[in-house]
């Protein structure tokens, strides 16, 4: 049997709709769906403020289509209904926090003073954060390319691998092995790339469950930063655990962080979440650098053609709505799941390629959101010295 959209839709039409009546396909709720190398792509449109009532239709629909025979994936988002009673004016949304129209350029000496003093780490002249509302948009990948964007601009960079529920950069970047120490003291950082690279994922095993939790977890956060010997570097990059609980934001809290990048995929659903990772930076002062959209529309392999089935956009529209940098749209394509499940991020695999460029214009839009951050920072804390 060919795997064409036919059998895919075929098979959808045995998943039940919202309230249990009729089926998805017949209430008309799955956008366009693309096949490309086995791995199916589509998405449902519910009602927003049913969203996590119906994760499980989202998955009973991503479960029909895996069993189809001759699918090797699938990837199905929910998205909200866009007209009447939808996100437009979905009374469910949590209000917009105060316009802070310069979030990522705080005014020099307006937050100075209510936090805490966190100390710098040595040698280290920006920390950046990667962050998301949510589990599985794509922080992992964003923050490695991001990382390998900076690098191919010049500066020195490390990437911390703080997702401590699922550390990645080890897969992502293909590193085997444990760091060493050189003292007994300090741990070397790993290398690829270019990259100084330390993840959580070093010191456990994959198998282990992850008990630490809360306050051991900022404590092993903070080790990381300081005994390990990053050396001298311009950035480094901390992919942070997805979502927004007490400790994500002990974290943010804990470390010198010059910005936060948040990543979302462009349903409204998950910009509710992304709206809560800016949210939290915001209360710990940390600037927002920005928003970045991933998985932003389909480019179809074979035909180059591209196609919006995730609702283009919607974190531009977002980011304008709350006055925080838009940093670039990244397309969900075959090249950024492969390279990356192969150890080999799109940038270094294939750095002309056009995901390449996009992370890059990515990368210099989080320098200059930087510079003024740092600027800013530096104008708080004249101790600190940029040179
Ligand atoms: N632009 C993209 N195009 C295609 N696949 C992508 C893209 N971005 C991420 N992916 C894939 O989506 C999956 C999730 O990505 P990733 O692990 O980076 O997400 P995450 O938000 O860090 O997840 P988690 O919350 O589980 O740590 C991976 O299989 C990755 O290869």
């Amino acid at each position: 049997m060919t795997l064409d959209r036919h059998t895919v839709i075929d098979r959808l039409r045995t998943v039940k709709g919202p309230d249990q009546e009729g089926d998805i396909v017949s209430l008309g709720l799955v956008s366009e769906i693309f096949i490309a190398d086995g791995k199916v792509f589509f998405s449902v449109t519910v009602p927003a403020n049913r969203a996590e009532e119906l994760e499980s239709l989202r998955q009973a629909a991503e479960a029909a289509v895996r069993s189809i025979p001759g699918v090797k994936g699938a990837m199905v988002a929910l998205t909200a209904e866009k007209q009447g009673g939808g996100m437009g004016t979905a009374p469910q949304r949590p209000k917009p926090a105060p316009a802070r129209p310069a979030a990522a350029h705080p005014v020099a000496g307006s937050q100075a003073g209510q936090q805490p003093a966190k100390a710098d780490v040595p040698g280290i002249k920006a920390i950046v954060a990667v962050a998301s509302g949510k589990g599985g948009v794509g922080k992992s990948t964003t923050a490695v390319n991001l990382a390998l964007g900076l690098k191919a601009l010049g500066l020195k960079v490390g990437i911390l691998d703080a997702d401590i529920y699922g550390p990645s950069m080890p897969r992502l970047l293909g590193i085997k092995g444990k760091p060493q120490t050189a003292d007994g003291k300090t741990l070397k950082p790993m290398e690829a790339y270019g990259l100084k690279v330390m993840s959580m994922g070093f010191l456990v095993d994959e198998d282990t469950p992850m008990i630490w939790r809360g306050p051991m977890v900022v404590s092993a956060l903070r080790q990381m930063l300081r005994d390990v010997a990053w050396g001298e570097l311009d950035v480094l990059v901390v992919d942070m655990p997805p979502g927004t609980g007490d400790v994500q934001l002990t974290m943010a809290q804990q470390v010198p962080l010059a910005g936060a990048v948040i990543v979302s995929t462009p349903q409204d659903l998950a910009l509710i979440d992304a709206r809560k990772g800016l949210n939290m930076f915001k209360r710990v002062d940390v600037p927002l650098l920005g928003i970045v959209e991933n998985m932003s529309y389909f480019v179809a392999p074979d035909t180059g053609k591209r196609y919006d089935i995730f609702g283009h956009g919607g974190a531009k529209a977002e980011a304008e709505r709350l006055g925080v940098p838009f940093l670039g749209e990244v397309p969900l394509t075959m090249d950024v799941r492969e390279t990356s499940d192969a150890g080999t991020p799109v940038v270094a695999a294939n750095p002309d390629g056009a995901q390449a460029i996009v992370y890059r214009a990515i990368a210099e839009k989080v320098m200059s959101e930087m510079g003024s951050a740092m600027t800013a920072a530096a104008e708080d804390a004249p101790k600190i010295v940029f040179d």
